[in-house]
């Protein structure tokens, strides 16, 4: 289960290494498809590497993007993943990419808001290249330990999108599950600092996936690429 791991010399580095690799992945699928689809995450981390993929040239018509996971904030709210999706991602040349949306129409449950966006996710699944980070709680996307379903997202069974609650988690969340996240036929974890390389560490001596979900996304058929700087 040891993922190949890439160590940068800086962040910068770091960001503009992995928007070239994913890139370069989306531009073959494109090739041998006719479209791709690309999985990101939110949080502090993926900033500079989505404006970093947002310059470069690719037939960003035929790619469609979604967020691993979304907080269930409104869509413009500060913690909305899909607004620094708009503020990184979504601009420059990457302006043409197709958002799949995984903010739900506003009232609905939790429950409600999984089945609705399911819909959205359904026909542009495998993902070809899908990028996550990583807490320091090991959790990835919104697989939290301690999730109240995620012993179900863990599963081969589980649904494509499930929603989570956790004591890790501000607040309720969508999130795409581990088969969903492991099919993917380019996986990238994308960690920066010290604490994130010691869980990592720590997730690879760990046996459980309740424990570690970052373990679920390590153990993917294709193998996962980590990609650390300090
Ligand atoms: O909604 C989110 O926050 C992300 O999708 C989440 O899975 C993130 O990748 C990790 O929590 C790491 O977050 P940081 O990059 O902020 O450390």
């Amino acid at each position: 289960m040891t993922p190949r791991m890439v160590r940068y010399d800086s962040r910068a580095q770091q960001a503009q290494r992995l928007a070239r690799t994913c890139v370069a992945q989306l531009s073959q699928t494109i090739e041998a498809k006719g479209h791709a689809t690309l999985a990101v995450p939110g949080g502090s981390t993926p900033g500079p590497f989505l404006e970093a993929m947002s310059r470069e040239k690719l037939d960003w018509s035929v790619v469609r993007v979604m967020l691993t996971d979304e907080r269930l904030v409104p869509a413009d709210h500060d913690r909305a993943n899909a607004k620094l999706l708009r503020e990184t991602l979504l601009q420059n040349e990457a302006a043409a990419a197709r958002l799949i949306q995984l903010n739900p129409t506003p009232g609905l449950t939790p429950e409600e808001a999984a089945a609705e966006v399911t819909e959205h996710v359904l026909p542009v699944l495998p993902l070809d290249v899908c990028v996550l980070g990583m807490g320091a709680d090991m959790h990835t996307a919104s697989l939290f330990p301690g999730g109240d379903r995620l012993a179900e997202a863990l599963a081969a069974t589980a649904p494509t999108v499930i929603p989570m609650r956790a004591p890790g988690a501000a607040e309720p969340r969508l999130t795409l599950t581990a088969p969903v996240l492991q099919t993917a036929t380019h996986i990238h974890i994308l960690i920066q600092g010290q604490e994130k390389h010691d869980a990592l560490d720590q997730a690879l001596a760990t046996t459980s996936a309740l424990e570690a979900p970052i373990r679920a996304i390590l153990a993917a058929p294709a193998g996962a690429t980590v990609h650390y700087a300090d």
